[in-house]
């Protein structure tokens, strides 16, 4: 293993290289030229801070995959929050966020053509709602009209304005009744969206007027909803957006397209609103084909597992009529198609000729292009000549703008042409920038078949793991155990910074995508439920004890990384298993399902999981009790040797600090050897980038003490 001042020079060498964020295919490329718009942003640990930059290339498409790159120049704008071009690409949109000297946050609508700006729009002064949404975020979309004379956005509904029943400044009586401030509820707690959402409690969709800066709010177009991912409807006759069931109080949104939603219909002659999607579903990401004639989406279950297995549908415009195109997958082979499993899609996603859908999607333990013929409703799998994940960024005239990573390759963009209708093999991915890959890196996936432990309703299941070993390694070298969070999450073949340093520090890694995990199928998926701290705890140990057992690691030097629910895997392993493991080390681990229940924002979680029903009436007895603890780490925390470091974001709604502390005061108050780092202003994931920084150097050396 490196000492840790390599370790920390590693760490400046690949925490510090640009990675790109987004990008698209320009509607002002012609014919051989493609202009792509691309943003990228880079972490600079001298400033402690991420900075964003564009950089736009023109690729000349000599022969199908034959390209030539020219790159621009790079400009840093890190007060961008969305910038993108008209359909003709003769305008441009920039939102902007400003903080003036007076500290106040203002946001701006600037239009520009291709000489300047022509149009600043102070959104924040009309008051007409509160902040604009992330348009990459949940709820955001930024989406111009086919007119190009409005702009489709998403922002925060406008909040009541509140006094104190003592205020004395009077009631201006001009004022209508809607604005005149409320008395006494500045102290009302204001429910939103929890995790990474706060103060998200009821988005709305606004059109602005490009030429004259009027923003019309559809505020009251259904109501206890919270409206999002919105998109012209074919001649901008009216806005399809998503809608989440406020009431009766909502549950953490970010990484549970479990919430009730459906997709809607606004038409803007007769200001009335349609429900499109089946009610009894969760449905999201409405999608139009490029000629308007059939909007996909996907759907899945209302509540239980917060990632699910979505099914794809398409509406046929002119009639509405809706058929599935892809169903859920409940028992895929190893080698065919597992299902969807989708958090996003890029805006355009459509074949020129309107008939194919491409997509990204978890395929077991990696991240797959995918086609979707939408007439015989046939499922594609595009093979690719490099190694690792390839996330679809845009589509235009077939040409495919990829973001590709491996697990010794960090992240770059590359293009490529979709093949005709019937013949997609394999396509050619063609770099942007030539790849740089970490040195010293090779994997390889492994399957595991528990048939020594069926699920009981399912049977023989299989997953997987990916063992990454250091190339270079003149011992065998020292293992981390690292299972996913999630549960239903999923480790894959993509780019991953803390695991590439420490594969480069002389660690070998294993991924563990125990059964529970995305892309294995729907059954899979649905296996853990009521069987977590036992089926995923089993399958992780049974993954260690073989990789340890091959003799390709030293034996005696295992350590084991998780976090959220990969935190409480790794507590459950270092009680259950206490000689196995030489040290551990979970982030915002779930330690006591039983005390979570009241204070994260998805309450849902820990009854489901431990597998009991969930309604927002669900309350905690004594037999529910006391089988959530039954299922959790602090069950064994008597048996604990492994000196287990704890990190925390203190600002975590997802898996409350108090989880952590938990744990900690019962490892302390046993004499066991242990430490907790918190970490200010990070929530769920600890990412700020100081705190990223410290904590991945912090773990190293808690391995390496613990370890010699
Ligand atoms: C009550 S939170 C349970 C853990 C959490 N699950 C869902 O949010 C979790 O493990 N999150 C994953 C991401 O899905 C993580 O790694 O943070």
């Amino acid at each position: 293993m490196r000492k840790i001042e390599e370790v920390i020079s590693l760490y400046r060498k690949y925490g510090c290289l640009a990675e790109p964020l987004k990008g698209y295919i320009s509607n002002q490329s012609k014919g051989d030229n493609l202009i792509l718009k691309t943003q990228w942003k880079q972490t600079d640990l001298e400033r402690i801070e991420n900075i964003k930059f564009s950089k736009n290339y023109i690729v000349r498409n000599g022969q199908p995959n034959q390209f030539e790159v020219q790159s621009s120049n790079i400009v840093t704008e890190n007060n961008e929050l969305w910038n993108k071009e008209s359909p003709s690409g003769r305008l441009n949109v920039i939102i902007r966020n400003i903080t003036t000297k007076k500290e106040e946050e203002k946001q701006y609508i600037e239009i520009w053509d291709h000489r300047q700006k022509i149009k600043n729009y102070n959104i924040t002064s009309l008051e007409k709602h509160g902040k604009i949404c992330d348009p990459d975020g949940q709820f955001g979309s930024v989406c111009w009209s086919a007119s190009e004379k409005n702009l489709l956005y998403i922002a925060e509904k406008k909040k009541l304005k509140t006094v104190s029943y003592f205020d004395s400044k009077p009631n201006k009586d001009d004022k209508d009744e809607e604005e005149k401030p409320v008395k006494g509820q500045e102290h009302d707690y204001i429910d939103d969206w929890g995790e990474q959402l706060v103060g998200k409690t009821c988005p709305v969709v606004c059109i602005l007027d490009i030429d004259n800066g009027d923003v019309k709010v559809l505020d009251n177009i259904l109501d206890n909803h919270s409206l999002g991912q919105a998109v012209w409807a074919p001649s901008d006759s009216g806005v399809v957006f998503t809608g989440w069931k406020n009431g009766p109080y909502r549950l953490g949104l970010i990484y549970c397209p479990i919430r009730e939603s459906a997709i809607y219909y606004w038409d803007i002659v007769s200001n009335k609103c349609e429900r499109l999607s089946d009610d009894t579903r969760c449905s999201a990401l409405p999608r139009f084909s490029p000629d308007g004639s059939k909007l996909i989406y996907f759907d899945n279950d209302i509540g239980g597992p917060h990632y699910q297995c979505a099914r794809l549908l398409m509406c046929d415009w002119p009639s509405r009529q809706t058929s599935v195109i892809v169903d859920i997958v409940k028992e895929p082979t190893v080698k065919s198609f597992p299902g969807f499993y989708v958090a996003s899609l890029p805006t355009k996603c459509w074949s020129a000729d309107n008939s194919r859908i491409i997509l990204s999607s978890v395929w077991r333990s990696s991240v797959s292009l995918v086609v979707v013929d939408v007439k015989d409703k046939t499922v594609t799998r595009l093979k690719t000549n490099v190694k690792g994940d390839a996330v679809l960024m845009d589509v235009l005239t077939d040409k495919l703008l990829v973001k590709c990573s491996a697990l010794n390759q960090p992240p770059y963009l590359a293009i490529s042409s979709l093949p005709v209708a019937g013949q997609e093999g394999e396509i050619t991915i063609c770099p942007l920038d030539e790849p740089i890959p970490v040195p010293g890196i090779s994997w390889e996936v492994q399957t595991f078949s528990p048939t020594d432990r069926p699920h009981s309703k399912f049977g023989a299941l299989n997953y997987e793991t990916i063992l990454l070993m250091p190339e270079v390694s003149d011992v065998k070298p020292p293992l981390i155990v690292f299972p996913h969070g999630g549960p239903h999450a999923v480790f894959t073949e993509g780019y991953m910074l803390y695991t590439s340093c420490l594969i480069a520090s002389g660690f070998a890694v294993m991924y563990i995508n125990y059964r529970g995990s995305l892309g294995f199928g729907d059954n899979n998926l649905r296996s853990l439920p009521g069987n977590i701290g036992d089926q995923d705890v089993k399958d992780c140990q049974a993954a260690a004890e073989e990789v340890v057992n091959s003799g390709r690691v030293n034996g005696d030097k295992v350590v084991v990384f998780g976090g959220s629910h990969g935190g409480f895997l790794t507590a459950h392993l270092i009680g259950q298993y206490p000689k196995f493991y030489k040290a551990a080390c979970c982030r915002n681990p779930v330690i006591n399902l039983s005390t979570m229940v009241g204070s994260t924002d998805i309450p849902d979680w820990p009854f489901y999981e431990s597998g009991h029903p969930f309604d927002h009436k669900a309350a905690l007895n004594e037999n529910i009790l006391t089988d959530m603890w039954r299922k959790s780490p602090i069950r064994y925390i008597d048996q604990v040797e492994a000196p287990c470091l704890i990190m925390l974001g203190a600002d975590d709604l997802r898996v409350p600090v108090k989880q952590g502390r938990e744990f900690y005061r019962g490892l302390k108050a046993r004499n066991k050897v242990t430490r907790l780092i918190s970490y200010e202003g990070n929530s769920h994931p600890i990412i700020k980038t100081d705190s990223q920084a410290d904590a991945f150097i912090n773990m190293v050396e808690w391995f390496k003490k613990y370890l010699q």
